[in-house]
């Protein structure tokens, strides 16, 4: 289990304010769970991936794996940023072996294990082609496959497809759930999307901005639905995602409005 137990951040801006990026942030990502963090620009979202990850320390509370406190970046927990960080020097099956060249892998094991998660992500061609010659959804793969190269624990997403088309992107949606399946990883993954939260998350926890902090969470069934019937459209299509759509646009557009008000 993560937990994330009443985790507040304050940062310092360059004029002395003091910026109340997280206010008694508690959750948890246990086994088998695919947690969606959701909310507009400025509610914490990152800071609190970056808590998660060991980029940096929380100014009250606690993050735990499994017991054990969250103090530094770990192998146990794999990260994917909106913006590829592939090495373009490096051909993609290198890309993806790089944790384990840091671990200290033989290099004929860390062939084996990338080509396997190149083929999980579906680039088992694309082993020795190089960044430059990949669309940007093929590069997200990488950055996939490179994340679970260590084998880590959970699997840390920032805003992983905000940066693609909307086609690509829901291709890159379903491949992550079949991901999730295939590996059993514990998923947090980041959106601005209310559409891409509902479809992917077991547990979506909606944010709000300054403090930020969780307005609601929800409890869903859609993403394990579609590991039954692999038909994304008719459940993006019924009348209950639509309605919980938009219970959770509610939701986003009043705390603007209370935040707005409070300016
Ligand atoms: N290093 C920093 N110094 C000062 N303020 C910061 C710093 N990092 C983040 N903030 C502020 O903390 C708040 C939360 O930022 P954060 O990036 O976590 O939000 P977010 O929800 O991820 O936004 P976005 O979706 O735009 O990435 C914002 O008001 C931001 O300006």
């Amino acid at each position: 289990m993560l937990k994330v137990d009443h985790a507040s951040v304050y940062f310092r801006t360059r004029d002395g304010n003091m910026v109340h990026a997280l206010d008694r942030v508690s959750l948890d990502i246990s086994d088998n769970s695919f947690v969606v963090a959701l909310g507009a620009s400025g509610c914490g979202k990152s800071t609190l991936l970056n808590a998660i990850a060991g980029f940096m320390p929380l100014s009250s509370g606690t993050i735990t794996l499994d017991g054990r406190p969250v103090t530094h970046p770990g192998a146990e927990r794999g990260v994917v940023f909106q913006k590829d960080t592939l090495l373009p020097w490096k051909s993609v099956v290198d890309n993806v072996a790089l944790g384990l060249q840091f671990a200290g892998v033989q290099r004929a094991a860390r062939r084996v294990r990338a080509e396997e998660l190149l083929s999980l992500v579906g680039l088992k061609d694309f082993a020795k082609a190089f960044p430059y010659e990949l669309s940007g959804g093929m590069r997200q793969r990488v950055g996939i496959a490179r994340a679970l190269a260590t084998d880590p624990e959970v699997l840390l997403m920032d805003e992983p497809f905000g940066a693609l088309d909307s086609l690509t992107r829901e291709q890159m949606q379903e491949l992550l759930v079949s991901v999730w399946k295939a590996t059993g990883k514990r998923i947090f993954f980041i959106t601005h999307s209310i559409e891409e939260a509902l479809f992917l998350g077991t547990q979506v926890v909606v944010m709000s901005p300054r403090p930020g902090r969780i307005v609601a969470r929800f409890d869903l069934d859609f993403v394990q639905e579609f590991v039954r019937t692999g038909d994304a459209r008719s459940i993006k299509t019924a009348p209950e995602f639509a309605s919980l759509r938009e219970e959770i646009r509610t939701i986003l557009h009043g705390s603007e409005e209370i935040r707005s008000a409070a300016e």
